[in-house]
Parts: structure tokens; C-alpha cells; sequence
């Protein structure tokens, strides 16, 4: 929201300026993201393991937090990544070193935030290594349902042209896989996150079949999202 204290913006918004506008700008930018940068593609598919590892076994309140607060600063640092790259690919337009540093920079803060989330995952599992042996029968039902729902979100974020049914067929079984994994979850707040995702991979899907719709018939994304 813009303070009405200062002048106004140089370039108005064309969608609004409320809350409720600026929630859909940050969902537009997540979207983005996730449609335009594969590595974010890549995150989101481990987060969705990390999920169903989550709602599977039985963690502490600070094991759970812990690991859904690095999921969440992974999602951060790339989506920060993506606007850096941005910025610098409109500040110049050659090549450049110090927009090869400033590139470089923020992918290594990505990598660092991955490794330290593969080692705490790690750690988080031979720690509770007892309640992941215990947790068999848990364990089956979450690979036999997990397996094709993370195929399901794989194919939704998949950057390739398909018929709009695949993506269809994709989420609604995503969806289905999803009640029958929430119907015995160890952990919902994981459930959530899982459920959650699925809704970003159809939304991305969706937003990629828009964009290839536009590129057939000419028309620009600004006059779109007017
Ligand atoms: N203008 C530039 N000048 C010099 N090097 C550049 C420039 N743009 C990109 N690079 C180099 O190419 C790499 C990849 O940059 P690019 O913009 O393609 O990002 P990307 O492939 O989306 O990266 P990421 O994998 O981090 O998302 C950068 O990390 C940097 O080393």
C-alpha cells in the first residue's frame, strides 16, 4: 500500500494497490518463479519429500519447525536469486564481471542454504533413526502414495507442452493422492506444506499454459494481466 504522504508512484500500478492486490503480485511472482527457473522447480519437488517424509514419521515440535522454516528460506533465497537476476539483466545487457559476481553471489547463497538443509535432514533422520524403524507400515503407505503424487507434481512443473487434460488428470490426481495421504498423517502442519505445493505446481501449470497460448496468438502478457 502506498503512503498517501508521499507522491504518487512513477508507474501506477495497473491492477490495484490494496492488500488483497499486493497478495496477488506476491502469488504472480511466486508463480513466476517456479515457471521460469529450474531450480525453483527442483525445490519445490524436494519440498514435497520432505513433506511426506514429515507427515510419514513422528517428529518433535522443534524437528518440524526446523524443517519447515529451511524449506521455506530455500523458497526465499531462490525466489530472491530469480529477482537479483533480474535487476542485473536490466541494469546491463553484456557481458560483465562484476553482473557475474553479483549472479554468482546469490546462486552460492542458494547452495549454501541447500547443503545446510541436506545435512539437517540428514541429521533430523539418523536422530530419530528408532522412530523411522518403528514407523514401518507408515513408511509403505506414504512411498506407495507419495510416489505418484510427487510424479503428479513433477509433471505439473514440467517445462514441456502437453494437453491441457494431462495437467488436469495431473492435479486431480494430486489431489486425490493428497486426501488419502492427509487421512493418516503424522503431521499436518507437513500436510499443509504438501497440499500447499500441489496448489503452486497446478497454479504454475496453469500459468505456463497461458503463457504458450499467448506466444501462439501474438498477444502481449502486460495487456493480459491488465
Ligand atoms: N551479464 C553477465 N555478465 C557476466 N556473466 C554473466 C552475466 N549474466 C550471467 N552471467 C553468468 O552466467 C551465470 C548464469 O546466469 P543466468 O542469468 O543464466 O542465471 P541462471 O542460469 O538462471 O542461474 P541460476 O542457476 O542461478 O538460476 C551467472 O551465474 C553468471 O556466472
Amino acid at each position: 500500500m502506498n503512503d498517501p504522504a508521499l507522491p504518487p508512484p512513477r508507474f501506477p500500478s495497473r491492477g490495484g494497490s490494496g492488500l488483497l492486490a499486493s497478495f496477488r503480485y506476491a502469488w504472480t511472482g511466486l508463480i513466476h518463479t517456479v515457471v521460469h527457473q529450474r531450480n525453483m522447480r527442483v525445490h519445490l519437488v524436494s519440498a514435497v519429500l520432505v513433506g511426506l517424509v514429515g507427515s510419514g514419521i513422528w517428529l518433535g515440535l522443534a524437528e518440524k519447525v526446523t524443517l519447515i522454516f529451511c524449506v521455506m528460506l530455500i523458497f526465499f533465497a531462490e525466489i530472491l536469486n530469480s529477482a537479483l537476476e533480474h535487476l542485473v539483466d536490466l541494469a546491463i545487457q553484456q557481458f560483465d564481471e562484476k553482473a557475474r559476481l553479483a549472479k554468482d553471489a546469490a546462486a552460492a547463497g542458494v547452495m549454501v542454504l541447500a547443503l545446510g538443509t541436506v545435512v539437517i535432514f540428514a541429521a533430523l533422520l539418523v536422530h530419530n533413526w528408532e522412530t523411522v524403524l518403528n514407523s514401518g507400515p507408515q513408511i509403505a503407505r506414504q512411498v506407495v502414495l507419495g510416489v505418484p503424487f510427487t510424479a503428479c507434481i513433477t509433471l505439473l512443473v514440467l517445462p514441456r507442452a502437453r494437453p491441457a487434460w494431462v495437467d488436469g488428470l495431473a492435479f486431480v490426481g494430486g489431489v486425490v493422492l493428497m486426501v488419502l495421504l492427509a487421512m493418516r498423517t503424522a503431521s499436518s502442519v507437513f500436510t499443509a506444506l504438501t497440499a500447499g505445493l500441489l496448489v503452486v505446481a497446478g497454479a504454475a501449470a496453469r500459468e505456463r499454459r497461458r503463457m504458450l497460448g499467448q506466444k501462439k496468438t501474438g498477444a502481449s502478457p502486460v495487456s493480459h494481466r491488465a
